[in-house]
């Protein structure tokens, strides 16, 4: 191919596997952060002849993804997680095309702005209210109840489906599958990524125990989409269903396409909205145990704003200015998906005077953005007012700018994320005293310590969580008494 430029620099390859050696294992985005600095906010490596672009500068993400989109909104096709696995019939993993626009259009009827939340927020509300009394009961496993109520609130919204409270078979189902995506989409972790021919290789051949586990994890995908799907539509048929997203978008059209569309669209939203919101508010609970000025300061603002004979609502997140501050900074100290997901550039593109070729993979490095000292002071602290107005000082940027995505991709559930995230921050603020755990008279140090992958989470850490006072206590068993 003809190039109009020179590629974006990057470190020199070996010939014919190119970078492959210098790739990072793990955290990829700071090591893509540090050759940044030796190649600048645009650079690029060579991965078996495919190039992949790592931008280290948000103007360059706006520019390219955002104001290209038309252009940079493919996606890489997996081999292993994608076609084999069968995550590519979800949205992340989706080419760009028809089915893609239809199941953004979808998506965006349903969360695609504020004011389509509206009618989510009483449901928003109960579910963190019963989260609160989970958490209360059973304070020792942070993790499973945020998970819970995840799947709690989207699976009433997707599917009209109300979970039980113990072992429920579709939550069930479906954490297993998700818990699937970040192992099978995981760079460099299967050679069939690298060499995709070997996905004909014959799954009787020694050596191909991938192929079986490929084939596994297919199977729970089909039963993550199948299950609520098939719930769905027998309540719809013995007209029991509450309006769900799944029940609305068959009644507006029918037929075989369609059903493949929406259900595959329904699961995408628990695919990509669960794991997502468990990962920021496990950080929420993690920066509470580790920063207690923070918390302090969030429980003063919500006492004097709210007082203690109710939980804030959504209502009051304008009053709030503080706890909204920690809401951002929980999303930025330690982002949710520190490189996004990849896009793909599906035509020749010239920027800044560098050739990119058509089907790049183009990576936006958000964690770089986000912990940029020239955007944030003293980035790797946790430090909520630096949101807040104060003189002679400009508030830094909002971490909601990036931590999303970008262009035509961007995350289309950022509207629930960040109202969910604000809710189960102030009501567990007002609810509870988040602190370290002590033993033998000694408080135990948490370690911060973060998982790699597409979604990163927060390693299991201990932590103690206790109703402020009695009548916190009894205001949590009211509000659940009344959600029932
Ligand atoms: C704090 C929570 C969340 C964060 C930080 C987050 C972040 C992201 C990011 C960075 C992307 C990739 C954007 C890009 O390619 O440029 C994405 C995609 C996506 N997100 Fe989210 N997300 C969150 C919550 C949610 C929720 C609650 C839902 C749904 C209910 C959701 C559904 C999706 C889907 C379906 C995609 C794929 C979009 C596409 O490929 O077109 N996410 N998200």
């Amino acid at each position: 191919r003809k190039r109009s430029g020179p590629l974006p620099p990057g470190p020199k390859g070996l010939p014919v596997i190119g970078n492959v050696l210098d790739m990072p294992t793990a955290h990829e985005w700071e090591t893509f952060a540090t050759w940044g600095e030796r190649w600048g906010d645009i650079m690029s490596v060579n991965l078996l002849g495919q190039t992949m672009v790592i931008l280290n500068s948000p103007k360059l993400a706006f520019d390219m993804l955002d104001k290209k989109s038309s252009i940079y909104s493919d996606r890489p096709t997996l081999t292993m997680g994608g076609e084999l696995a069968g995550w590519d019939r979800t949205l992340a993993l989706l080419r760009y095309g028809n089915v893609f626009r239809e199941t953004r259009r979808l998506l965006s009827q349903l969360i695609g702005s504020r004011k389509h939340l509206e009618k989510f927020h009483g449901h928003l509300e109960t579910e963190t209210r019963k989260f609160l009394y989970r958490l209360m009961r059973h304070p020792d496993n942070v993790g499973k109840q945020v998970r819970k109520t995840a799947g709690a609130i989207i699976l009433m919204m997707s599917h009209g489906y109300k979970i039980q409270e113990e072992d429920d078979p579709i939550i069930n189902t479906v954490d297993e599958a998700v818990d699937q995506f970040s192992k099978s989409t995981a760079p460099g972790a299967f050679l069939v990524d690298v060499f995709p021919i070997l996905k004909y290789v014959p799954a009787w051949m020694p050596g191909t125990a991938w192929k079986q586990k490929a084939a596994q994890w297919r199977a729970k995908i089909e039963e993550m989409c199948d299950l609520p799907f098939n719930y769905t539509k027998q309540q719809m048929a013995a007209g029991t269903a509450k309006p769900n997203f799944v029940s609305t978008a068959l009644e507006e059209s029918e037929g075989l396409e369609r059903e493949r569309i929406v259900k595959n669209a329904a699961s995408s939203l628990y695919s990509g909205g669960a794991d997502t919101t468990v990962s920021a508010i496990c950080t929420f609970f993690l920066a509470m145990t580790c920063f207690p000025e923070a918390q302090k300061k969030a429980q003063e603002e919500i006492d004097s704003v709210i007082g203690t004979d109710r939980l804030p609502t959504i209502a009051d997140r304008e009053r709030l200015p503080y706890v909204n501050a920690l809401c951002k900074e929980v999303l930025r100290w330690n982002p949710v998906a520190p490189l996004g997901v990849p896009h793909r550039l599906s035509e020749d593109d010239v920027h800044d005077g560098y050739f990119i070729p058509k089907d790049s993979i183009v990576i936006a490095n958000i964690w770089k953005f986000l912990h940029d000292s020239q955007l944030y002071t003293n980035p790797f602290e946790f430090n909520p007012d630096r949101f807040i107005a104060q003189p002679g000082k400009e508030i830094e940027q909002d971490p909601r700018d990036f931590v999303f995505g970008f262009g035509r991709r961007i995350c289309p559930g950022l509207y629930l994320a960040d109202t969910s995230v604000f809710l189960s921050c102030a009501m567990s603020l007002a609810a509870f005293n988040i602190s370290k755990v002590v033993e033998d008279g000694k408080a135990i140090e948490p370690v911060i310590e973060y998982s790699s992958g597409t979604i990163s989470h927060p390693a299991p850490f201990p932590c103690s969580i206790k109703p402020r006072s009695a009548k916190a206590e009894s205001l949590i068993l009211h509000e659940y008494a009344e959600s029932e």
